[in-house]
This record gives C-alpha cells, sequence and structure tokens, in this order.
C-alpha cells in the first residue's frame, strides 16, 4: 500500500501546472533552442510596438534537441533559465506560445489581465463532466463559482475558522509519525516521508471541504478512501496520454479508459460525501434545527450553488489542495534540515510564541514571522507551479513593447523569475529572512507569486498556508516533539543546544527522505534539486 501511495505521489508530482491540462499541453510543447541574441528581446521605446515575428524563435527540432538529447523533458523548471540566458525575457515557442520570463514582464500581464483571465482551454476536463452530466467547478466554469467559492476561504481571517480541524490532523500526523518511528527498524525513522506528508495533506483538506474525517491518517486506509487516493493518481497519471493521443486512439488504447474510471472514482467518493452531509442537513431542516458547519455546509445551503456544481466545486478543490501542501512542506522541511541555523531560528520563534506544550492556535502561527518567511521562502525556491499561463481573449495587447493579437497564449516563467538574482540576491541560497519586514528592502512582490495572482489566483491559498503553519510549527517545536517521542526524549536531553535537539527532530523524521526525493527528481520534471544543492 505504501508503495502504491508512493508511486501516486511521484505521479501527481509530474505535473506542471495545476489542473489545467491545455495549459500542461504548452509547457510540453513550447519550444526551446533558436539563435538570437537575448539583446532583440525588449524595445519598449520606440513608437510603433513590434510584433511576436520579430521575438526570437524556438523550431520544433530545437525543442525536441533539447527535450530529447539534453535530458530538459523532466527538467522543463531549469529550461526557463537556460531558455533566458539564450534569449532574453521574452521569446516565442512551438505553438505560437510566448514565454515571459523577467518580473517586469510578468508584472505587465498580470496587471493587464482580464476581468474573467484565462489560463488555457479545459476540454479535457469539461468532457467528462459532459459525457456524465455533472457539474463543473472553479477550474473549469469559473465565472459563475469563483465568487460563491471565495467566501469562506480566501481572506485569512476565515482560514482561522479552520485553526481547530487542521490542528485534530496535525495530531493525528505527529501520532503517526511517532508510531512509524517506534516500529522502524532503528527505532527512529520514517521511511517515506512524501507519502506521509501527503497522506496529511488529503486528511486536512477532506477535513475541511467535507467537514469529516476520511481516514487518510489511521494505521490501515479505509478501502473506500485508499480507492479514491488511487483513482486521483489513475486520472492524473493518464491525463498526458489522453490529451497527446488523437481521438480515434481512444477505443484502442488503454489510456481513456483509466482516464475516465480514474474521474469516476473521484467523482463516486466525494458524491457519497457531500450526500451523507445533505441528509444531515435535511435532518436538522425537517427537525426545525439550526443548520450548523462550515465550507460544506456553506455551499450546500447556498441557494445560488446547484448541487451538481456543488459536486464539480468539491471534486476540483480537493485536486488542487493535496500534493500542492505536501510538495510544500516537504521541501520546507527538506530545506530547515539543510541549513541548522534557519532551524535553530524557526524553534526559537515557535518557542517564544507558544507557551510549553500548548499547541499554537491559528491566530498564533499567524505572528510568526520567520514560519511565514519560511514557508515563502520554500515556495520561491520550489514553486509547486513553476510554470503558468494567460490568455488575453477579449483584445490585442502590447507587453514589453511587442504588439500580440488576442488568444496570444502567454507563458510565465514562474520558476527562472523566482530565481533571478537581480531581484533575489544568492537565489540558490535558502534565506527566509529575504521576507522579514524588519526594515530591510523587500523583494519585488512580484519575484515570486507562488500562489498566482488577481481574482484568478489560488482559492485554497489561506487554508494551504494555515495548513503548512501550523503543521511546521508543530514539528519544529522541540516540546511536541520529544512529548510525542517519549522514547527518544533521552535522546533529545542528552543533546547540547536547541540547535542540535532541533536538526536531530528534522534529521529523524526528514533524513529517509532524501532518497525519495531523489527519486522523484530525477525520474520526473519536478520539483527537482539544483545540482549545486544535490544530496
Ligand atoms: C502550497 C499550496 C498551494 C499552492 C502553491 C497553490 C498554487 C496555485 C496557483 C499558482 C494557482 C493558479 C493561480 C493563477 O493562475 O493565477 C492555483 C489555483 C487554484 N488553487 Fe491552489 N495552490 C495551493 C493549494 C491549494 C489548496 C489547498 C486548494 C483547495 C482548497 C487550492 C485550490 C485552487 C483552485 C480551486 C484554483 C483555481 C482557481 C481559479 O481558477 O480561479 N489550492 N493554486
Amino acid at each position: 500500500m505504501a508503495a502504491r501511495l508512493a508511486q501516486s505521489a511521484v505521479q501527481r508530482s509530474g505535473r506542471w501546472l495545476l489542473p489545467c491540462p491545455r495549459a500542461a499541453a504548452l509547457v510540453w510543447t513550447r519550444g526551446a533552442g533558436g539563435t538570437s541574441s537575448p539583446s532583440v528581446a525588449l524595445s519598449v521605446s520606440q513608437d510603433k510596438p513590434r510584433t511576436a515575428e520579430d521575438l526570437p524563435h524556438v523550431s520544433f527540432l530545437e525543442l525536441l534537441y533539447r527535450m530529447v538529447f539534453q535530458g530538459y523533458y523532466n527538467r522543463l523548471h531549469e529550461l526557463q533559465v537556460y531558455e533566458k540566458q539564450l534569449y532574453g525575457p521574452i521569446y516565442r515557442g512551438g505553438l505560437k506560445s510566448v514565454s515571459l520570463n523577467s518580473v517586469k514582464l510578468l508584472e505587465e500581464i498580470l496587471r493587464k489581465d482580464e476581468k474573467f483571465p484565462s489560463r488555457g482551454d479545459m476540454s479535457l476536463w469539461t468532457e467528462y463532466r459532459d459525457m456524465k452530466g455533472l457539474g463543473y467547478g472553479p477550474f473549469t466554469e469559473w465565472y459563475n463559482l469563483r465568487a460563491m467559492l471565495n467566501k469562506r476561504m480566501l481572506h485569512p481571517k476565515d482560514s482561522v475558522q479552520y485553526g481547530g480541524v487542521i490542528n485534530e490532523v496535525v495530531t493525528d500526523l505527529l501520532k503517526r509519525i511517532y508510531y512509524l518511528r517506534q516500529n522502524s527498524p532503528t527505532g527512529d525513522l520514517v521511511t517515506n516521508v512524501s507519502n506521509e506528508l501527503y497522506r496529511f495533506s488529503l486528511e486536512g483538506i477532506s477535513s475541511i471541504l467535507f467537514e469529516s474525517r476520511i481516514g487518510c491518517l489511521e494505521k490501515e486506509i479505509p478501502a473506500g478512501t485508499q480507492d479514491f487516493i488511487d483513482s486521483i493518481a489513475q486520472m492524473f497519471s493518464n491525463s498526458m496520454a489522453v490529451m497527446v493521443m488523437p481521438k480515434w486512439t481512444r477505443n484502442l488504447l488503454p489510456y481513456w479508459g483509466r482516464y475516465i474510471a480514474g474521474w469516476e472514482g473521484i467523482f463516486k467518493f466525494a458524491g457519497k460525501l457531500i450526500d451523507k452531509k445533505m441528509e444531515a442537513i435535511q435532518q436538522r431542516v425537517d427537525k426545525n434545527q439550526e443548520v450548523e458547519g462550515e465550507y460544506l455546509t456553506y455551499l450546500l445551503s447556498n441557494t445560488q450553488m446547484t448541487s451538481k456544481e456543488v459536486y464539480g466545486s468539491i471534486a476540483e478543490l480537493l485536486l488542487a489542495g493535496v500534493d500542492t501542501t505536501s510538495n510544500t512542506l516537504m521541501w520546507a522541511m527538506y530545506l530547515l534540515s539543510r541549513y541548522p541555523e534557519a532551524q535553530d531560528t524557526l524553534y526559537k520563534e515557535v518557542s517564544r510564541c507558544v507557551p510549553a506544550d500548548q499547541i499554537p492556535s491559528a491566530q498564533e502561527v499567524m505572528q510568526m514571522p520567520y514560519l511565514k518567511a519560511v514557508i515563502k521562502e520554500a515556495l520561491r525556491m520550489y514553486p509547486v507551479v513553476p510554470m503558468n499561463a494567460r490568455i488575453i481573449t477579449e483584445k490585442d495587447v502590447v507587453i514589453g513593447g511587442y504588439h500580440f493579437p488576442k488568444k496570444t497564449v502567454f507563458t510565465l516563467c514562474h520558476y527562472a523569475i523566482s530565481h533571478d538574482e537581480k531581484t533575489f540576491p544568492e537565489p540558490w541560497k535558502f534565506k527566509p529572512e529575504r521576507w522579514l519586514r524588519d526594515g530591510r528592502e523587500r523583494p519585488n512582490p512580484f519575484g515570486s507569486i507562488p500562489f498566482g495572482f488577481g481574482v484568478r489566483g489560488c482559492v485554497g491559498r489561506r487554508i494551504a498556508e494555515l495548513e503548512m503553519y501550523l503543521s511546521l510549527s508543530r514539528v519544529s517545536d522541540n516540546n511536541q516533539v520529544s512529548h510525542m517521542a517519549k522514547n527518544k526524549l533521552k535522546d533529545f536531553q542528552a543533546a547540547r543546544s536547541h540547535t542540535e535537539k532541533s536538526c536531530l527532530v528534522y534529521h529523524c523524521f526528514i533524513a529517509p527522505a532524501y532518497d525519495t526525493i531523489i527519486s522523484v527528481t530525477q525520474s520526473l520534471s519536478f520539483p527537482c534539486l539544483p545540482d549545486n544543492q544535490a544530496v
């Protein structure tokens, strides 16, 4: 079971964009190569804007060479860095997409975004829903649903209400780590941290969305939940094949059938839990009792949303809200384990803000600047959505002094931008302090926008942040961990300084994951360790 989970985690981390199949296609088909020099790229001062034809261009053969022979097919984020060196901040790739690869151009396009911003065609997702008469969610039918979903999710004060629920899940994560460590051959190792964090994230987001627990952190995952996890993996892992294969192959090759079966599993599981909630609400309404609840209850009691739309929205929120959070947590822990001084600073902050043996609350973690900076810096270095897209659909647009017709696809090179040394000196170093508001000059806000920007930005941002703050602060808090790991207490007591203590915690917790990280990075596109940080 663990192996299957690990495999599915690996498959999921291969996604480049959040559920946005067409945009993912762009990533794969976008060009690389060409011989033009970077100096031709920007020409803002001209009277008449130049056009896309004037941009450095990448041919299909160059793309193929880079992907296959230079091995960029699974290091696409590094390709952004490489291409920027070759072509400068703006260039034309395959399928006529235009890559924007500087903080200035990123800001320019996002500030010109439309009222209903578009990331691209979602027909791969809508097709299944249309076939089965199912409802859409925020990815597939944005404008009608987003306003409703924003409520109770978007504002930091909204997320605080989920603090108690998330903390229960964090407690179970810690118990599970304790259990796994105790039962490991050496008595202190967790052998598949990414798997545990995936389970944690799924349990966390489910407990908010379904207002009930689904057992991901139990010793044995309930069969229905395991099927659901497998369905998510199945849907994602077959998406790419379904997207690139012509439709006539669907009855001949296995991918389409598997892809559809994946969606069926997802909707079946989500539908069951939603129906259960609906019944409970109905019973209370019939008895004239007050209806209580948070997210799902709010959506279900909202007369502007049909139950079909609730099904569609919950399914899409679930898909977007699991590996994003778990991978970021994984990277944050990995980075802390490599930078003991940062770990020590974090440990001290948590100890200072939270009385010993108390669980940090949602309000308390919001007052921990270093904790927030750690997450921000981890997301800068390893953004889970390292590349995104925008299409200006309504009108022509001028970007960087170039004129583009409407419907031009722009690829946003977030990974390269967030590693630009002009914005982030020593970009390959983990330096959470660059985000502190302590009088130092702060980086350009568009330098790292891991949750996107504007009205189309991540709807789950506040919940994701809260989940990460609550879990990281408790893993960092020596009291909690030593309390949890009673058998290991003497090791902690033997350690001479806080740093050593917390290092030990991280070491035991994270060290076995290094192999996982490396195997993920070697076999898939992202996340990936830059060479200078390889373990
Ligand atoms: C570390 C965690 C996360 C990161 C880094 C992240 C990042 C992103 C990014 C970059 C986008 C695209 C924004 C844009 O195009 O401007 C996005 C969209 C989205 N995210 Fe997240 N996300 C995270 C967690 C979550 C969670 C926990 C949920 C669900 C509760 C969620 C739900 C969504 C949804 C529904 C969208 C589509 C929004 C729309 O199209 O209007 N995300 N996310």
